[in-house]
């Protein structure tokens, strides 16, 4: 276990160099890339060396923090000018997830509320603040987890998703939160993972990290979900998110609708775990989101190799959304929101995180 006492640590402050897990090598090679420039970690969130909406958000807020250090400024308001620009050039990394906003505006107040410290304190706060989101993010998935665990049967089956897990936040998991908060509570559950197309995430991060913890799980094709379920061989879907919107809309891994679907179809509950960094409280409807179009090659390759004929041309549209009315509810570190959305969630950001 690492300092932090998670089994995995995908991102992580060493001194002034900020360390990220390539998740492109797992489950085969556990290699870091040293950011010890903002361009550095902007290229790990674009070529997801880095993935999943919280890390991508703690990746972006480090960015912010190596990226002042760079910043050649004499006074404030240079600095000001300056530090936007890189805000701005961070958010731009990845369209769909909202806790890469959400982390580059943390990092921004902190700037704002010490503007008389001088410019050298205020990137060494920045620093403080960047690992700080870290460890807040373990301490918001476990308090996910200890809300959502309920949702796991004592004995049954879970379906997830693509990766919500450790590998996607700062160590712990939102809906493998969930899912390790039941373990850990004793609970005798099977999980489905599905592989997800065609980054994997699922059979290559969800199975590495239920395996590395002996959470008992069996692989499955994406499209295998649908007829599992037809034979009442799942009893609950958790997945993770990347963006929820003011009335409960989730945008998360493309894919994740039809699942949604087929769930309400065959009367299984359909829950989504995020943190509440997650919630967009300006966008009031899952069509206002922007939906990241990854290159078809990532498609038509599989390791490098061609597993299409040349010319095939490709559509990745790396994300879906799910229409709130598919959600049986969203666990969050202050509750599981249900319906009404949007009553709910207006509530839930107000609340004081742990109660
Ligand atoms: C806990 S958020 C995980 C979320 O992020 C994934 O997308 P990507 O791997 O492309 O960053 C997927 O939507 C997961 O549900």
């Amino acid at each position: 276990m690492s300092n932090s006492g998670m089994a995995i640590r995908p991102v992580l402050w060493d001194g002034d160099v900020f360390r990220v897990l390539d998740q492109r090598l797992l489950p085969h090679k556990e290699h870091y890339i040293d950011c010890d420039t903002s361009d550095k970690a902007i290229r790990a969130i674009k070529n997801m060396a880095v993935r999943g909406a919280p890390a991508v958000g703690l990746t972006g807020a480090a960015a912010v923090a190596l990226g002042a250090r760079e910043i050649d400024a004499r006074d404030v308001d240079t600095f000001m000018k300056k530090f936007d620009r890189l805000c701005d050039r961070v958010k731009r990394a990845r369209p769909t997830g909202y806790n890469l906003e959400w982390a580059v505006e943390q990092m921004r107040l902190v700037v704002v509320e010490n503007l008389s410290i001088g410019i050298d304190a205020i990137v060494e706060k920045l620093r403080e603040k960047s690992e700080a989101l870290i460890n807040e993010d373990i301490e918001v998935n476990r308090a996910i987890g200890a809300w959502g665990k309920d949702v796991i049967p004592a004995e049954g089956a879970v379906l997830t998703y693509c990766n919500a897990g450790g590998l996607a936040t700062g160590g712990y998991g939102t809906a493998l939160g969930v899912i390790r908060a039941a373990w850990e509570e004793g609970k005798k559950f099977h999980v489905f993972a599905c592989e997800t197309r065609p980054y994997l995430q699922g059979s290559r991060l969800t199975m590495f990290e239920l395996l590395k913890e002996g959470i008992p799980a069996t692989l499955i094709t994406d499209n295998a979900a649908g007829f599992l379920m037809q034979k009442k061989k799942i009893n609950v879907v958790v997945v993770g998110a990347d963006r929820i919107t003011a009335n409960g809309d989730v945008a998360n891994k493309i894919g994740t609708y039809s699942l949604a679907v087929l769930a309400k179809t065959h009367n299984i509950p359909f829950y989504v775990a995020a943190p509440r960094s997650t919630i967009d409280p300006m966008k009031s409807r899952g069509d206002q989101i922007p939906i990241e179009e990854r290159p078809g090659r990532e498609i038509t390759h599989l390791g490098g190799k061609a597993i299409a004929p040349a010319g095939t041309e490709a559509l990745y549209l790396a994300f879906d959304v799910t229409p709130s009315r598919y959600v049986s509810g969203i666990i969050t570190e202050v509750g599981i929101i249900t319906r009404p959305y949007t009553r709910n969630i207006r509530l839930a950001l107000q609340k004081e995180a742990g109660k």
